[in-house]
C-alpha cells in the first residue's frame, strides 16, 4: 500500500487559505483525529460530508507507518472515494463488525449530543458504522453547535424510505406525526428524487421545537412507520463532538455532559 506523503500536491492545495467555515471544519477534524485516532486503532470508520475530507487529511499526516496495517470502512460512495484516493486500505462493514473508532460530520448537534444527520442522504450507513464503533466521534464547524435540534438545520429530519412506501410514509408524517411540511427530497442536476447509496428515497420532515426537544421519542415513532429504513436522528451514540470556532478555538462536548474549550494551538 502506498500512502501519499504529507508534501503531496493535494495536501499542498489543502494548505491554501481557507474560508472561516472551512478552517473551522479542518480545526474540528484535526483535533478529533489527534485525540481519538490512536496508534492502536486499526479498524476505522470514515463518515460522509464536507468535513470528513479533513479527517482523512489528518490521518494521512500520521504517516505511512501508522496507517500501514489499518483498514478504513466508508459510510457511502463519497467516503469510499476519499479512502481509495488517499491510498488507504478500503474495507467493508461485512468483514468487520466492530470498529475501533468512527469519525463523521453532523448537520446539527444538541446539548445532549443528539444529532441530525443525513443532509447528504447517508444516514443509514453512517448509523451502522457509528453503532458498530467502540468510539463514535462527530466533527463540525461552529454553525452546527446547537442546544435544540432543528434550530439551525431547518429543512427537517432526513428519513430514508423504501421508494415503494414513500407516499404512505409521507402521509403518516404529515397527518399522524405532526410534520405537515414533510417533503420528498428532489435531486439537483437530476430529474426526480434523490436516490441513496441503498437505492432508497429521502423524506425531509420538519417538526416543532417541542417535538425536537425529545429526539429519542421522535426517532422511535418515525422508525415504527412501515417503509422507513433509517432516521437521521442519532441519539445516545456520540462519545464526543468537536466544533471548530471562528477564533481558532475548538469546543468539545463530551458524553459526560462536560463542555471543554480548547484554545488555539492546544
Ligand atoms: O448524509 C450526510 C451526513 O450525515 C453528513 O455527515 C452531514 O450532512 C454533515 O455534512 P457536512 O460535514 O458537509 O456538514
Amino acid at each position: 500500500m502506498s500512502i501519499p506523503s504529507i508534501s503531496s500536491p493535494s495536501l499542498a492545495a489543502a494548505a491554501a487559505p481557507l474560508s472561516s467555515v472551512e478552517a473551522s471544519k479542518r480545526l474540528a477534524a484535526y483535533t478529533a483525529v489527534d485525540r481519538h485516532v490512536l496508534p492502536e486503532d486499526k479498524i476505522i470508520g470514515i463518515g460522509s460530508g464536507s468535513t470528513v475530507p479533513y479527517v482523512v487529511e489528518r490521518i494521512l499526516q500520521q504517516g505511512e507507518e501508522r496507517n500501514r496495517d489499518r483498514v478504513f470502512l466508508p459510510t457511502g460512495f463519497q467516503s469510499q472515494e476519499l479512502i481509495t484516493h488517499a491510498g488507504l486500505r478500503l474495507g467493508d462493514i461485512t468483514q468487520y463488525s466492530v470498529l475501533d473508532v468512527t469519525i463523521d460530520g453532523a448537520d446539527e448537534v444538541d446539548s445532549d449530543l443528539n444529532c441530525i444527520k443525513g443532509g447528504g442522504a447517508c444516514q443509514l450507513r453512517e448509523k451502522v458504522l457509528a453503532e458498530a464503533a467502540k468510539t463514535f466521534i462527530v466533527v463540525a464547524d461552529y454553525r452546527k453547535n446547537s442546544s435544540v435540534l432543528g434550530t439551525t438545520f431547518i429543512t427537517g429530519v432526513p428519513i430514508e424510505v423504501s421508494p415503494f412506501a414513500h407516499s404512505t410514509v409521507l402521509r403518516s408524517l404529515r397527518t399522524k406525526l405532526g410534520s405537515p411540511k414533510a417533503i420528498l427530497r428532489m435531486g439537483h442536476a437530476k430529474a426526480g428524487p434523490v436516490v441513496t447509496d441503498n437505492s432508497n428515497f429521502i423524506i425531509d420532515a420538519p417538526f416543532s421545537e417541542d417535538v425536537m426537544k425529545k429526539p429519542h421519542e421522535l426517532l422511535a415513532k418515525i422508525k415504527l412507520l412501515t417503509g422507513v429504513v433509517e432516521v437521521g436522528l442519532f441519539c445516545n451514540i456520540v462519545k464526543a463532538a468537536y466544533f471548530g470556532n471562528q477564533d481558532g478555538s475548538v469546543t468539545a462536548k463530551l458524553e459526560s455532559g462536560e463542555v471543554v474549550q480548547i484554545e488555539k494551538g492546544h
